[in-house]
């Protein structure tokens, strides 16, 4: 068992930005879900985690490992897959697996080649091994990325965006392996879409404006909202007045048309219907902006 734990970290940027404003919050073994809208600042923390930026202020240890003054000792037990995973495309899946292999410290070549096989046996790509990482798809690029975040048997994997530009049945299998890996390490995957979230982790927080808004189990959250979610099909130049009237949690195109979800407490008649809530309309409630409109 491994915990993560954060204190009062705190991260205001040279240009004023606040990303990071007070964060407080304890992970442990298992798939936890950071969710946010772009610019939250979700990849702030994840970085100031993965030792890649400072804090201003707080703390943030794994079991006794002190992150943001020792450093050293949390990259030897980190995964880490970035939002952007850069490879040298020429180079082939082993070849890079080996070269970050080295990187970790694993010096000894019998005992890289083991790990190397092992690692692309898991992620499905053993029978490609030889082939330059520059044909790839999308979902075997990140499958990469997630070999090579699991070398040297890592107690915390960062995993920031992994499914952005995958395919459904690609977005499948890395669900799938994250989920194997999951149950043995702390994993922290950070997205904003709400149904990797959904489908992958037990605990989660969302994240806006720097700030975490809601901690918990996604399912505890939906069942908070029930009975407190309605719905109508509105016409599109009534929107603005709807805005005005309800506290508009989401809105969709439905053939063409918008279909609101409004949060109340009570029944608001004028044509509206309850709906069960959904991870979604916890999202947006809890995020709460005003640019869902556009
Ligand atoms: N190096 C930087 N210098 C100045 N401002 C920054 C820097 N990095 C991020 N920001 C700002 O800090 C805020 C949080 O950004 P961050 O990238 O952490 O958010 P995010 O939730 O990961 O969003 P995204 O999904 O778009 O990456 C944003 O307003 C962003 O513009």
């Amino acid at each position: 068992m491994s915990k993560l734990t954060i204190s009062q970290l705190s991260k205001t940027y040279p240009n004023g930005v606040k990303a990071l404003d007070n964060i407080n919050i304890e992970i442990d073994n298992g798939m936890f879900g950071l969710l946010g809208p772009n610019g939250a600042g979700k990849s702030s923390l994840m970085r100031t985690l993965a030792t890649l930026q400072e804090a201003d202020t707080g703390s943030a240890h794994l079991d006794g490992i002190d992150i943001l003054n020792q450093p050293d000792e949390l990259r030897k037990v980190l995964g880490y897959l970035p939002q952007e995973f850069g490879v040298y495309p020429r180079v082939t899946a082993e070849q890079l697996l080996d070269h970050m292999a080295i990187l970790k410290g694993i010096t000894k070549k019998s005992e890289r080649k083991e790990m190397v096989k092992y690692l692309l046996d898991k992620v499905n790509l053993y029978d490609k091994r030889k082939k330059a990482i520059k044909g790839f798809s999308g979902g075997m690029k990140q499958r990469v990325g997630i070999a090579q975040a699991l070398i040297g048997s890592p107690k915390l994997i960062i995993v920031d965006e992994p499914t952005a530009g995958l395919d459904p049945s690609e977005r499948n299998r890395f669900y799938n392996l994250l989920a194997d890996v999951g149950e043995k390490v702390v994993v922290i995957l950070s997205t904003h879409i709400v149904d990797d979230v959904r489908e992958l982790c037990t605990n989660m927080a969302i994240m806006n404006l720097g700030e975490i808004v809601f901690k918990g189990a996604p399912q505890t959250a939906i069942e908070d909202l029930s009975g407190k979610v309605y719905q109508k099909i509105v016409k599109r130049e009534e929107l603005d007045n709807y805005a005005k009237e309800y506290s508009i949690i989401s809105n969709k195109m439905v053939g063409g048309k918008p279909l609101i979800h409004v949060f109340s407490e009570s029944n608001p008649g004028d044509g509206f219907e309850q709906v069960q809530p959904n991870l979604e309309d916890v999202f947006f409630s809890k995020i709460n902006t005003s640019n869902i409109l556009v």
